[in-house]
């Protein structure tokens, strides 16, 4: 027995219905069908979840059976063969692996010895707002942060800063946009693979692997310039020197870790990163200006507690000593809103399993709707509403955190797979907004409405805000503070 779910064609299935954004499109489906729906794209079965209680069976009961990702076409390219963390099927290899970046690259240690990249990025972009704003100039705030936090994973991992507008900062943009276009792109070969050679005569597939080939060549170059013995080098490395360094050690892991493996860890480090961190800070900022009165209560927030301190910018440690409450409960509320991956990374079953009393088959693509059960006028009051306060003043809602234990807000993914790089992410959200609000006063270009500020999405799997965001910025003057 199958759950339930829309018709579809013989041979293509349901691909021809579906609808960007998807997790919209799935939520819709969901009032008919039920919070547990079955379709088929092409030869393939999909299972969507769209309920708080399916995504604790999927994520957290039934993790086991769940915890495995679809081999598509674009993830084994980019991947090396599926040798990343994100991309990799279950298996002790990828259980390997996720334990090595966890220990080495992601813990908190490691996330802290990264805290004066994020400071000093995040200084110059204050400069830039600043400079902007003693000219009145509309800034296109989606851009600033795109370059902020690329900028700060390019030398997290990669021991490299681009200067904006630099031919380098402009070939690895458009190294960036192939990528992601190509990654994203519909091929025969993961739906109707008896077909899959239209991808090569389509010219696709030669497509991707040129792109990847353009990668490649662009890792083993900054690994080169790594394996360079006169290379001055910070004290505690980027990501390179710390993947070249366990190259050398004993890991007691089933595989010696190699150059494919160290390309496959960089790709995910930098494409996990970027887009999500700078797509959520997007969304925050894009709520705080639609709601002025969370604005201000932020703003006082952080201007009371630091004021005191004259600082001419916050740091991670002011931040960590007053802990911001209501701005912790902003960026809750946010990405409860505006979840950055609203079906997670996709999902495929390791074998048959019954769910809900219903069967799926083995290797079913699975997708977590989480946005939905996030905005589930059931779960949440008035979800349509931007409530910080829901997250300070509802007793169920105190102690909830981001970490996937409570399956009414997952936008970080749970179990196994959950994501391994979210105190990493929250450090550089926490540290921009906290210096965006404390420094400056926010407004939308003349002759606008902050209502009209669309919230709509671009297609693809980050759920990207279609139109960036402009704003103008005005600096607030502190008459104590030493600026
Ligand atoms: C605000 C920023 C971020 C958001 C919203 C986010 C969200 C997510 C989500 C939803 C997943 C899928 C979880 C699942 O399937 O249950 C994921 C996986 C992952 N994320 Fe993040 N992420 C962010 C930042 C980062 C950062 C900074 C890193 C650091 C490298 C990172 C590394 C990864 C990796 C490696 C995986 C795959 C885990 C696996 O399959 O085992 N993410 N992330």
């Amino acid at each position: 027995r199958k759950p339930p779910g829309p018709r579809g064609l013989p041979v293509i299935g349901n691909l021809h219905q579906l609808k960007e954004p998807l997790h919209e499109y799935f939520w819709r489906l969901s009032k008919k069908y039920g919070p547990l729906f079955y379709m088929k794209l092409g030869s393939r079965p999909v299972l969507v979840a769209n309920s708080s209680r399916m995504a604790q069976e999927i994520l957290k009961i039934q993790d086991i059976i769940f915890c495995s990702r679809p081999a598509i076409l674009s993830f084994r390219k980019i991947s090396y063969e599926l040798l990343d963390i994100a991309l990799s099927p279950y298996s002790e290899y990828w259980r390997e692996m996720r334990k090595v970046c966890t220990l080495h690259l992601l813990s908190a240690k490691r996330v802290q010895s990264f805290r004066p990249i994020r400071e000093d990025e995040v200084s110059r972009m204050v400069q830039k707002i600043t400079l902007k704003a003693s000219s009145f100039e509309t800034i296109n705030l989606t851009e600033m942060i795109t370059f902020l936090t690329s900028t700060i994973i390019c030398r997290v991992a990669f021991g490299k800063r681009y200067e904006q507008g630099s031919d380098e900062s402009k070939r690895f943009n458009r190294l960036i946009h192939e990528f992601q276009t190509a990654v994203s792109d519909f091929y025969f070969t993961d739906y109707f693979p008896l077909i899959g050679w239209l991808d090569k005569i389509t010219g696709k597939i030669a497509n991707l692997d040129r792109i990847c080939k353009e990668w490649d060549s662009f890792y083993q170059q900054i690994i080169d310039e790594h394996l360079d013995p006169d290379r001055s080098k910070s004290r505690d490395g980027d990501v390179i020197d710390i993947l070249l360094q366990l190259r050398e050690e004993e890991l007691g892991t089933s595989f010696r870790l190699d150059m494919d493996h160290i390309k496959a860890v960089l790709m995910n480090v930098y494409f996990a990163s970027t887009d999500t961190i700078a797509t959520t800070t997007t969304w925050i900022m894009t709520s705080l200006i639609k709601n002025p009165v969370v604005m201000k209560k932020a703003q006082e927030e952080i201007r009371a507690l630091l004021s005191q301190r004259k600082k001419e910018m916050v740091e991670e440690e002011d931040i960590m000593a007053v802990g911001l409450p209501y701005l912790n409960a902003v960026i809750k509320e946010a990405m409860r809103k505006y979840m950055t991956l609203p079906l997670l990374v996709p999902r495929e079953t390791r074998e048959k399993c019954t769910i809900d009393g219903f069967e799926i088959p083995a290797k079913t693509l699975v997708y977590v709707n989480v946005w939905a059960v996030a905005n589930d006028p059931v779960i949440w009051e008035n979800p349509e509403d931007f409530m910080p306060e829901r997250f300070l003043e509802d007793d169920r809602r105190i102690s909830m955190d981001l970490k996937g234990q409570d399956f009414e807000l997952m936008p970080f993914g749970a179990g196994r797979r959950g994501c391994p790089g979210i105190t990493m992410a929250l450090a550089t959200v926490q540290l921009a907004l906290a210096n965006f609000l404390y420094l400056f006063d926010w407004d939308v270009p003349d002759g606008m409405k902050k209502e009209d500020i669309d919230t709509e999405c671009a297609p693809g799997m980050t759920s990207h805000k279609k139109n960036p965001l402009r704003v103008v910025a005005k600096k607030h003057t502190y008459s104590d503070v030493i600026m």
